[in-house]
């Protein structure tokens, strides 16, 4: 993967890393019963893990990786005058297509502007999968194959994972993970293309603690800043200190997956859905930093309830509150919307649930 990491010398204490375990994605597609258990097992304790992709027959996703970096570069190269067509908030409803310039929204309770610009790429728009309007620019257009080669290579390896998880609890066919996450289906789906801003305010917060509404993210970069809060200290406002955050340091050909909210609530909390934000490792100022985060979502049909599985604690509510995928995503929007009239942060982040752009 391209850009080069910007923290050479990382001094860190151990206990101050998040201890990701790795799971290889060609152990899981060969069948390897330990893999297979390590994946459950891991997203009940961490809900985040390192997903190996160094094996020689994933070396074209990891290409086009380095492709989508270097159109990235491109794309926050462009003028802001360019990008302001692009607009995330004129250009799409629920902000799923479109540009977002660095300081728009506000970090957590700090109050003060976030620090990076980003890109939404929408799976239906790249992939044409629906008819709903699609607009980029050229630099987005010359790279739509290594686009496609990534997501396509990014569903195959979340079927992998979806499906190994659906298995391993015996959920039943119909309503296992995968089927909410068809391939050939549209879907909420969007590519993130992010630019942190280097700060030399060694306190700075370029982007606020959040949960991942969806089902599974998948995450690149090849600069350290992605901090994660262990699940076991509680994930609620309050209740963690700020010297609990640990941070992840990329590896070269691996992903950084993470389970969603939706995952989460589809298997009553059992599989985890875990805070995490981007800031500078303590001590140094934050570097420029690249990242890219596939983000998947549910079709937006599904009804957000809890699956039947012998090893997921059962719903003490009779469904009749559940809402589809489609609806939770909108509330979220609202929820955003209304904070930011209101000017009251904790609401939206009551059980992490923040939202990006
Ligand atoms: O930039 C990163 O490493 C994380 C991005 C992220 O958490 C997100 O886009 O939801
Ligand atoms: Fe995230």
């Amino acid at each position: 993967m391209s850009p080069s990491a910007s923290y050479p010398d990382l001094n860190l204490p151990s206990d101050k890393l998040a201890d990701l375990r790795t799971i290889s994605l060609q152990k899981l597609q060969a069948g390897s019963v330990s893999e297979h258990n390590l994946l459950l097992q891991t997203c009940i304790e961490d809900g985040f893990f390192f997903l190996d992709l160094t094996h020689p027959s994933l070396s074209s996703l990891l290409s086009d990786v380095d492709d989508v970096f270097r159109l990235s570069k491109d794309v926050f190269s462009y003028p802001p005058e360019i990008k302001a067509l692009f607009d995330v908030d004129r250009v799409s409803d629920l902000k799923t297509n479109g540009y977002k310039p660095k300081g728009r929204n506000i970090v957590a309770k700090s109050g003060k502007s976030d620090g990076f610009e980003s890109w939404v790429l929408p799976r239906n728009g790249l992939l044409q999968l629906s008819n709903d309007p699609f607009p980029h620019p050229p630099a987005i257009a010359s790279h739509l194959r290594s686009l496609c080669g990534l997501l396509e290579g990014l569903n195959s390896a979340a079927h992998t994972v979806l499906s190994s998880l659906s298995t391993s609890l015996s959920i039943p066919v119909g309503q296992r993970f995968e089927d909410f996450q068809r391939l050939s289906r549209p879907s909420p789906d969007i590519l993130r293309l992010l630019k942190y801003h280097a700060d030399a305010n060694t306190d700075c917060l370029p982007q606020t603690p959040h949960t991942d509404l969806g089902s599974l993210t998948f995450v690149f970069s090849t600069t350290p800043g992605l901090q994660v809060l262990p699940v076991g200290l509680g994930q609620n406002p309050g209740s963690y200190k700020e010297s609990d955050w640990r941070y992840v340091v990329p590896r070269p050909g691996h992903a950084v997956v993470n389970i969603g909210d939706c995952v989460s609530i589809m298997t009553n909390g059992l599989l985890k859905s875990a805070l995490h934000r981007v800031g500078p490792v303590a001590g140094y100022a934050m570097p420029e930093r690249y990242s890219m985060a596939y983000l998947m979502r549910p079709e937006d049909e599904t009804v957000l309830r809890v699956l039947d599985s012998p090893l997921i604690p059962r719903s003490t509510s009779n469904g009749e509150d559940a809402v589809t995928s489609g609806e939770w995503i909108r509330k979220k929007f609202k929820a955003l919307r209304g904070h930011k009239d209101a000017g009251n942060f904790d609401q939206i982040l009551a059980g992490g649930r923040g939202i990006l752009v």
